[in-house]
């Protein structure tokens, strides 16, 4: 008897799903429009909400995004009283899949030293581990080659975070090497297939 593999794929549950986009402060935040544009064309067209650590506003105008842009200080003017939502836990919970990209040498070592001093790093360091969480490393070529690199993405990954590797590209810096952040058509399709295997 064939193994059950659930109903077939245009049976699947394919109610829209909510995605919230992390950036981080590498200049490869330049490709959030384009991130956020390619994700949208998605079917069904998935919800998408972004966190930018401070940062990452310097690579693109927030007002230009067509989606909410979430900052520290939403965090801060979101709360006020004991009543009031607490919005790393609102926006851990809103979210179906997190897609960190691109992710710093600085956010990367916080993640996988589980420090949490802003609101991308307090949705991360609250995240729910049967959520898919993809991060998307992007920095300069010595920064990925020092040692330490390979330690932090070890422990990303052990903790079930999803790698999606960087690329050899011609940086900011004008350094050709491993670094530049994966292209946006390849991160999508990981997208993809996360949702497409969510029940
Ligand atoms: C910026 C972009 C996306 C252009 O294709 C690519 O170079 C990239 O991901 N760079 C990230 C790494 C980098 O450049 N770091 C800064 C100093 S070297």
């Amino acid at each position: 008897m064939a193994e059950d593999d659930g109903p077939p794929p245009n049976k699947r549950n394919k109610s829209e799903k909510n995605i919230l986009i992390g950036v981080t402060g590498s200049v490869a935040s330049i490709k959030l429009p384009k991130l956020v544009d390619e994700l949208h064309r998605l079917q069904p067209k998935p919800n998408i909400q972004v966190v930018g650590t401070e940062h990452s506003m310097h690579f693109f105008d927030k007002d230009k995004i067509p989606v909410k842009v979430f900052s520290d200080k939403d965090e801060w003017e979101a709360w006020s009283t004991m009543q009031d939502p607490v919005l790393h836990i609102e926006l851990r919970r809103w979210a179906d899949i997190l897609v960190i990209a691109p992710l710093d040498a600085n956010t990367m070592a916080k993640m996988a030293n589980g420090l949490c001093d802003n609101l991308l790093t307090c949705i991360v360091r609250a995240w729910d581990l049967k959520k898919p969480l993809l991060f998307c490393p992007a920095m300069n070529t010595l920064m990925w080659e020092h040692p330490i690199t390979s330690e932090q993405v070890k422990r990303l990954i052990n903790l079930g975070y999803t790698y999606v590797p960087p690329i050899k590209k011609t940086l900011a810096c004008k350094d050709t090497g491993i670094g530049a952040m994966a292209e946006v058509t390849s991160i999508v399709a990981i997208v993809k297939d996360h949702l497409e295997t969510m029940k």
